[in-house]
């Protein structure tokens, strides 16, 4: 649903112009038309200015525009994109005791998502992480649903009327015991590529011209697929121009699990490496998302880059289930296009903003923990083990993801991520306005925060005397769904928090 309205945004506006560099607009104009697109972008523009200057010149008159104004302090953001998220596993976030993903998947997960194929719980869960994540800020999500059709179908129609941005997949996983999910899965390879194009066939009915829900292809992962089903897959994305979301190298015993699952004599890949292995499938493609991604090889890299397929970096789940510590920097150095992914439920939370956070704290741990290299080292004379000692030192100084960088991956990185760089993910002429408002404390004299205590600023207090970076730093550490005050898709206001 477009927004009805002509909307004029006048406050602050902080978006990112490059991976190392958010910039701040204060005091600026936003025009945003009825179909939700920025038609007009001014910086020092009040309202008066905006109904003299850039009314006339876009053709608008004063009586059909809704005015929207930041307060002082307040600014606006562009809305969060989650690259990696799976909607039935909404109810077990925080439950994953001391597991690994295996055992994860079996203990938790496979029967949570199962029990979804009943349409009263499915409802019930999709319905509150739609909201959830909105009031997050959460404009877009890449979301797995199930293997049921007609619950993914419901995800889909429940994206479109609350208004969140979507790519659905329907879970492919034909495989039988590995891991163990035979209660839980598609009968055949057949029966999974005729599931796959009926939840196709209903959203391309539902949004047929995917302005805010489009279907995503959904290979569960290697393990759980059977070649001919992962095979028939490159071959629909291939012919469609899908896009595709799997899992790579998250975790040492599914990679070793696959390669005692697809010598490369059965895939006819080059090498036994998981990565390979979805390439001989033909699933790496410049429109494949790839969550985890942690363990990768130096060659598996230059795979993904040669094949443009993009990486969802999902810390929050990474050290909830001991995955690992995904090299982050090692990826943007080689090219590879990263976002952000809560991949709630190995994910602990539904907000990309505790991802950007853990994101920026696990960069800090890549380094000192040899950039994740590990190994036998070589032994040196006392000399140059200083020397190397320095070296690493700088090297494990460069890993850090610094808070313009997380907030370039939740945004335009994560835009990439999902194809959509030219509509979402920043402040442009002509791109749509996803964007949430947010509120940060504003503490006065005596020590207390206008508006009251509890809900105005949440957890972030700021004094006044912070700059504006600083305050993006004390939103992205301390920062939640108290702060995110208002949050449209499309130029829709989706979310306010009351
Ligand atoms: N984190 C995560 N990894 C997976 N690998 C296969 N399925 C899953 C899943 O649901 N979550
Ligand atoms: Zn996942």
């Amino acid at each position: 649903m477009a927004a009805a309205k002509k909307q004029l945004f006048l406050g602050s506006f902080v978006h990112s112009k490059a991976l190392d560099k958010l910039e701040f607009l204060h005091g600026a104009a936003v025009c945003v038309d009825q179909s939700g697109t920025i038609v007009a972008i001014e910086r020092d523009c009040d309202e008066a200015n905006a109904i003299e200057v850039l009314f006339p010149r876009l053709g608008w008159v004063k009586a059909e525009v809704v005015v929207v104004r930041a307060r002082e302090g307040q600014f606006f953001f562009p809305g969060f994109i989650d690259t990696h998220i799976h909607a039935p596993q909404y109810p077990n976030v925080g439950i994953f005791g001391n597991s690994t993903l295996l055992d994860w998947l079996k203990t938790y997960t496979f029967p949570l998502e199962h029990s979804l194929s009943d349409p009263a719980k499915a409802r019930q869960v999709y319905t509150r992480v739609i909201r959830k994540t909105l009031s997050h800020g959460t404009t877009c999500a890449a979301y797995f649903a199930t293997i049921d059709v007609a619950s993914t179908n419901l995800l889909a129609d429940l994206c479109v009327a609350a208004g969140q941005r979507a790519l659905v997949g329907r879970v492919c996983m034909d495989v039988q015991g590995s891991p163990d999910c035979d209660y839980y899965r598609d009968a055949t390879a057949e029966s999974a590529l005729a599931s796959t194009h009926a939840s196709i066939a209903h959203m391309r009915t539902l949004d047929p011209t995917m302005s805010l829900v489009r279907p995503i292809l959904t290979p569960r992962f290697a393990p759980a697929c059977s070649l001919p089903l992962m095979r028939a897959l490159g071959t629909l994305a291939r012919e469609t121009n899908l896009p595709i979301q799997t899992h790579l190298s998250e975790n040492k015993a599914e990679i070793a699990l696959v390669k005692s699952l697809f010598p490369p004599a059965t895939t006819g890949a080059t090498d036994d490496s998981y990565a390979a292995v979805y390439d001989a499938m033909g699933l790496l493609t410049p429109r494949t998302i790839l969550a985890h991604a942690v363990h990768l090889t130096a060659a598996e890299r230059a795979l993904v880059v040669a094949r443009g397929a993009k990486v969802s970096h999902c810390p929050c789940s990474n050290s909830a289930l001991g995955s690992g510590l995904a090299r982050v920097r090692w990826l943007l150095d080689a090219g590879v296009v990263c976002g952000l992914g809560t991949d709630v439920s190995g994910g602990y939370s539904a907000s990309v903003l505790e991802a950007a956070r853990q994101a920026a704290l696990v960069s800090r741990l890549v380094g000192v923990t040899g950039g994740g290299k590990g190994g036998e080292r070589e032994k040196l004379s006392v000399e140059k083990e200083k020397e190397r000692e320095k070296e690493e030192e700088k090297e494990g100084e460069r890993q850090k993801l610094s808070v313009d960088e997380v907030l370039f991956l939740a945004t335009r990185g994560g835009a990439e991520v999902v194809g959509l760089e030219d509509k979402v993910g920043g402040f442009e002429v002509g791109m749509e306005w996803d964007a949430q408002l947010i509120g940060l404390g504003t503490v006065g004299e005596g020590g207390e925060v206008e508006g009251g205590e509890d809900d105005e600023g949440g957890n972030v207090d700021v004094f006044g005397w912070e700059s504006w970076p600083e305050r993006m730093a004390k939103w992205v550490y301390n920062g939640d769904d108290r702060n995110t005050k208002k949050v449209w898709v499309k130029g829709r206001l989706v979310h306010e928090r009351k």
